[in-house]
């Protein structure tokens, strides 16, 4: 803007601006930057020009903020000081400008007394609909911002309206902005009558209130002179008449809209007000630069010049009124040519009321666009900043996926649905109970908050000297833990981490082997509290350290539960050292970082402030602020849930081996949320890759890549099949505390992802039904003393086969391995086969199954699933059974070479573990799934060579 152009000469000549003094019209400025209040061009401009008051808005201040370097060192000293959202990063610069152009604009408010020296800041223009958040909003800022020549920029729509009033009986500065039609006009003043009415009613001071009616020009003449155009083009028979009208109608209908003013001004209502002091709401002409280059530039400054009216100019429009400007009260002249332009076009059906209702829509989706714009713009300088701090995401997708993505994520940014998620609208889902379990969003700042007693604990459990923790817990209890352990191993000073989580007997005295009972911190996890197995566990464990250490054995047990569950009540009666309770708002997939993850990283040694802290960092990368496009989690969801909507359901996860576990915690968290009503994502979990030919149509791969030590061989096969036109996404950690922040994004993504398959992503509905059969089963054994006897279809030396009967009948055969090739004889296009085994999970049989699973992805060109019973039922086990039905399930079992006893219980772990592993095939079998059991009995490692040769050679 050339803002000192030759201001002698221009005052010499008597500048246009400064004269508008003498017919009392008050120039304002529609402009803010920051550069431009701190070299002193707005000073210059009050002082040369008589300016009188400056506007902005999201728009504006998307040109600002949005481009350039003006904010670069606030920027990089904001982002420094610690974790920021987009939000307060857009609004703690904002409010700064705004402040600093309102310090420069005082002095113009004092010497008119309060009538100009205003700056407008608007409310946010996601509100523009909703009343009461505008109020709370508008509250907001007028607090924050906290100087007395402020102006909150309110739209004048229909829900505006109420708002107005009542920020005006609070006693707030408003500029209605978003006019346009002569009836929204009358509503605004109307309402700004009525709040001062209300103020005054109430004996409260109304002088220093001041307001403004932002009535907008140009983008009415847009309108209809593009419809005018149209019709001249089409050779419209009144096309001379149309023509005429072309520039008229904004003028016109503005004049209309002064005459209101005047009228009402005149009126006894408004001279009551006066009396007891009150300022009158001017007109404000906004939008008043020209946007049809045919016009002279000074258009809608010349023709709306009248007293008690102010004009906010854009510079470039400022520059020319000052060169050419005319200034002659226009506005009140010529009404009876004004009315008949009004009633030309209405003759001539240019509808102006649609105009005007369309203008008010496109106005509010023009400032929420700007805005998304503005956000997205400092979302990408703010993730510049941060560099290597914040995990990267980098997509490579086929292009069938990339628009899908694509559109999406420009339908959640016009539809604000990360708002309405972070705001806790269940429709974001399918409007169930979804907002009474969305904490977890929140629970990282909570978490911090109560860091000072997670710390204290941290330093009591090392100063006691413990050798190792044991934690027992299932799916949302121990998974997180054990990603824990797996990632960051025996810290120096502290106890090592060990996560049991199986009912196996086998495994359950491995666990006992590996720990120093006399020496260990049991730490028992369970939020319902009421989990079959963390029960039976601790019961083991508290007889077992009982044992080792006698009465004190309280003090080496520590519960994390939810309040009020029948953990705690173990633990009060027990003499637990401590309970640290859970957030009932939270399920257990989503918990990690509340005190399910938190408790175990301060017993192993975590720093947990890094780790939270780390975690914020994302949190804060995920908030509402952040715009779909440029949000982490909200982009990671988006390809997972348009990539399922695709037919690519199986996430096949592959990370760097120093966080290898991370895929089993995500598994849970994928399948359990997202697993229900036949859709749903189907986690593939630790399948090493293979060439592209190895993989079908209905994969996505996200690649969680440890850049301080990544593995080549995934990076290379991770290449291939990018060159080979998989969907693969890409996420780079520079450190392993960096998990911190993917446990929060994966949970923000699998939110997101469970939106856009349209199911509730915090239920689990299919679990409790294995549950359920598995109790009957225990309850059947404590009466009988033996599970109900069952019969194989078919039996071949050490192996036996059962099955429902349907399954059965399909299965046929007799030896194993044409059971196991009539299996695999189901399996069709898009299928995955899950391996579900019921044994002791060791290094070896996971080598075992490992292998297994490879040569039946190798051999049928299908994703595989290698898990272990009893603790993927908290889970895979929801997808497997609620998810589509596109499984193909070998559930192994096998006698237990020897059993462990559940004190105070009839039945044993491996009497559970049968029960379980039963309850479990029956309902896979009762949903339909194509499902067989094999049994081995006698040896073990015998039985699982032959079993894997005959599966290598089915798959073959
Ligand atoms: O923490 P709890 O209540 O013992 O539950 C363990 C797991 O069981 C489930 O409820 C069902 O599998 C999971 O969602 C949960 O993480
Ligand atoms: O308050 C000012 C308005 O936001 C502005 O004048 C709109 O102008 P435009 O129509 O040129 O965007």
């Amino acid at each position: 803007m050339n803002v000192v152009q030759k201001p002698e000469t221009a005052a010499a000549a008597g500048n246009p601006l400064k004269k508008l003094e003498a017919v009392k019209q008050s120039p304002w400025l529609d402009f803010i930057q920051r550069s431009f209040i701190h070299d002193g061009s707005l000073k210059k401009l009050v002082d040369e020009d008589g300016l009188k008051g400056v506007t902005s808005n999201p728009a504006i201040f998307e040109k600002a903020m949005g481009h350039g370097t003006d904010y670069d060192d606030q920027f990089k000293q904001l982002v420094g000081g610690g974790n920021t959202d987009v939000s307060t990063l857009y609004e703690t610069m904002a409010i700064e400008d705004i402040r600093a152009a309102c310090a420069v604009l005082k002095p113009v408010w004092d010497a008119t007394e309060g009538l100009d020296g205003y700056v407008s800041l608007e409310v946010s223009p996601y509100l523009g609909l909703q009343t009461e958040p505008t109020i709370a909003e508008a509250r907001r800022l007028w607090k924050t911002v906290d100087v007395s020549n402020l102006m909150v920029k309110v739209p004048g729509t229909e829900p505006g309206v109420p708002a107005i009033r009542q920020l005006i009986a609070d006693g707030i500065n408003i500029n209605v902005t978003l006019l346009f039609s002569l009836d929204a006009y009358k509503a605004v003043l109307e309402a700004y009558i009525a709040g001062l009415e209300e103020r005054h009613g109430k004996g409260e001071d109304i002088s220093h209130i001041a307001s403004v009616a932002s009535f907008f020009v140009s983008r009415i003449d847009g309108l209809i002179d593009k419809e005018i155009d149209k019709r001249v083009a089409a050779g419209d028979k009144d096309a001379e008449t149309l023509k005429a009208l072309r520039g008229k109608v904004a003028i016109a209908n503005a004049k209309m809209a002064y005459q209101h003013y005047l009228e009402v001004s005149a009126s006894p209502r408004w001279q009551t007000l006066k009396a007891a002091g009150a300022n009158p709401q001017r007109l404000l002409w906004a939008s008043t630069g020209v946007k049809d280059k045919a016009y002279p530039d000074t258009l809608y400054c010349d023709e709306l010049i009248g007293a008690d009216t102010v004009n906010t100019m854009p510079p470039a429009t400022m520059d020319a009124f000052r060169e050419r400007g005319t200034v002659a009260e226009t506005l009140g002249a010529d009404i009876e040519a004004a009315r008949k332009v009004l009633a030309d076009a209405d003759r001539l059906g240019l509808d102006l009321n649609g105009v005007t209702t369309k203008l008010v829509k496109d106005g509010v989706d023009a400032f929420a666009d700007s805005f998304d714009a503005l956000l997205g713009a400092v979302a990408a300088k703010q993730t510049a900043l941060l560099a290597d701090t914040l995990t990267k995401t980098e997509l490579s997708l086929p292009q069938d996926v990339d628009e899908g993505v694509k559109a999406s994520l420009d339908r959640w940014r016009k539809d604000g649905t990360i708002r309405r998620l972070w705001q806790r609208d269940a429709s974001v889902w399918t409007g169930k109970d979804e907002a009474k379990w969305l904490n977890w969003l929140t629970i990282v700042d909570d978490r911090l908050g109560d860091i000072a007693v997670l710390q204290s604990f941290q330093d009591e459990v090392k100063a006691k000297g413990f050798s190792h923790v044991l934690l027992l817990g299932m799916g949302g209890s121990s998974l997180g833990p054990e990603v824990l352990a797996e990632t960051f191993g025996h810290r120096a000073g502290f106890p090592e981490l060990h996560v049991l989580d199986s009912t196996d007997p086998q495994q359950v005295a491995s666990f006992e082997r590996k720990v120093d009972l006399a020496n260990t911190l049991v730490i028992v996890s369970s939020k319902s509290g009421g989990t079959l197995e963390p029960n039976i566990l601790k019961d083991y464990f508290f007889d077992k350290v009982k044992q080792a250490v006698g009465d004190k054995v309280g003090s080496h047990f520590v519960a994390v539960t939810d309040p009020g569950s029948h953990m705690e009540e173990v633990a009060k009666k027990d003499g637990f050292w401590r309970i640290f309770y859970g957030d009932k708002q939270i399920g257990g997939r989503f918990s990690v970082l509340s005190n399910f993850g938190i408790v175990p990283a301060a017993a192993m040694g975590l720093d947990l402030r890094e780790f939270l802290e780390n975690a914020q960092r994302m949190a804060k990368a995920c908030s509402d602020g952040a715009p779909p496009l440029q949000n982490p989690g909200v982009i990671l969801g988006t390809v997972l849930g348009v990539s399922a909507k695709l037919g690519r359901d199986k996430v096949t996860v592959v990370a760097s081996p120093a966080i290898y576990d991370m895929g089993a915690w995500l598994e849970q968290l994928m399948a359990e949320s997202t697993g229900k009503e036949g859709h749903g994502l189907i986690p593939i979990d630790d399948e090493t890759l293979g060439g592209p030919e190895v993989y079908g149509h209905d994969r996505v791969f996200a690649y969680l890549r440890l850049a301080d030590s990544p593995d080549a061989g995934q990076d290379k096969a991770i290449e291939a099949l990018k060159a080979a036109k998989q969907p693969v996404v890409t996420i780079t950690l520079s450190n392993t505390l960096q998990i911190a922040q993917e446990f929060f994004r994966w949970e923000l993504a699998t939110a997101v992802a469970g939106a856009i398959i349209g199911i509730n992503a915090f239920d689990q509905p299919d679990v409790e039904a294995s549950k359920v059969e598995t109790r009957k089963l225990t309850d059947a054994y404590n009466q009988s003393g033996s599970l109900p006897a069952e019969t194989p279809f078919g039996t071949d030396g050490d192996f036996s086969f059962f099955a429902d009967e349907k399954n059965a009948s399909a299965l046929g055969g007799s030896s194993l391995e044409d059971v196991i090739k009539a299996q695999f004889a189901r399996i069709k296009e898009g299928d995955y086969v899950a391996l579900l085994a019921y044994i002791e999970r060791d290094d070896a049989t996971r080598d075992w199954i490992q292998k297994a699973r490879l040569a039946i992805r190798d051999g049928k060109h299908i994703a595989t699933a290698a898990e272990f019973g009893p603790r993927f039922l908290h889970s895979t086990g929801q997808a497997y059974k609620g998810g589509p039905n596109s499984g193909v399930f070998i559930q192994i079992t096998a006698d237990d070479a020897a059993d462990v006893a559940v004190p105070g219980a009839k039945y044993s772990f491996g009497v559970v573990k049968a029960a379980q592993a039963r309850g479990d095939f029956d309902v896979l079998a009762e949903r339909g799934r194509r499902a067989l059991r094999v049994h081995i009995k006698g040896n073990l490692k015998a039985g699982l060579d032959r079993l894997g040769q005959a599966i290598a050679a089915a798959a073959a």
